[in-house]
């Protein structure tokens, strides 16, 4: 599947200014979540519709609704939870589930510590939501598992993602598509994207700022 790197002019401005290092946490929050929202518009552009018929102003009218397609959006804890609000705007019925994995900073692997996710997977579309695709090992770790639970059909929101972390997803899950709003240089030697975003868990829930 090809990795979309949605180059829009809003998403670009938008995300410049997410990059600078003395961003309020309210602004970093509102920019994650208009992004996110974005994201979600380019990457729902083939969900298939379905003729209906409404009462319009005059009278019987043929309209277009989405054909039913069930969707579970899925933020990786913590900083997916910058994101979720922005593609609930768009998808306000998706289910979510959720999925916590934390990276160890010395080992950079990514170890699983909660695991939410909502049933019928297997008729389900997964919209996974999290900011930052370093390595990829929380990406790899969240789609195994939703593959276990009997998920098909797999996308992944980022917004800034390493050509090292994409490496990787697309070698584990060649199926799962990839949309973000910039692919960056690489990683540094602590493991975070350069220029990135610095720590986005950090800088969505407004703790301590770590390196990046
Ligand atoms: O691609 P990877 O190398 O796995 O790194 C990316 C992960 O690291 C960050 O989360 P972190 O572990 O810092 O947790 P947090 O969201 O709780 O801060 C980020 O939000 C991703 O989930
Ligand atoms: O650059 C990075 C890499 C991992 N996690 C982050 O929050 N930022
Ligand atoms: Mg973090």
């Amino acid at each position: 599947m090809p990795v979309h790197e949605i180059r829009h002019p809003l998403i670009r401005h938008k995300l410049g200014l997410m990059r600078q290092a003395t961003l309020s946490t309210k602004s970093f929050r509102e920019l994650a979540q208009e992004i996110a929202a974005l994201l979600t518009y380019e990457a729902a552009k083939d969900l298939p519709l379905e003729p209906a018929m409404v009462d319009g102003w005059a009278g019987p009218t043929q309209v277009e609704r989405l054909a039913g397609k069930k969707i579970t959006v899925v933020p990786i804890l913590r900083a997916g939870i910058g994101m979720l609000d922005g593609v609930l705007s768009l998808i306000p019925g998706a289910r979510v589930s959720v999925v916590g994995i934390a990276r160890d900073e010395q080992t950079l692997q990514a170890q699983t510590y909660l695991e939410r996710l909502v049933g019928e997977l297997d008729q389900r579309q997964a919209l996974i939501v999290d900011p930052m695709l370093a390595t990829g090992g929380s990406m790899v770790a969240t789609i195994d598992l939703l593959k276990q639970a009997g998920c098909k059909e797999i996308r992944a929101l980022v917004l800034v993602a390493a050509p090292e972390g994409i490496a990787r997803v697309t070698a584990a899950h060649p199926d799962v598509a990839i949309y973000t709003a910039s692919v960056d240089d690489g990683l540094n030697e602590d493991g975070y994207i350069m220029p990135g975003l610095g720590d986005a868990g950090d800088r969505v829930f407004g703790t301590k700022q770590k390196g990046g």
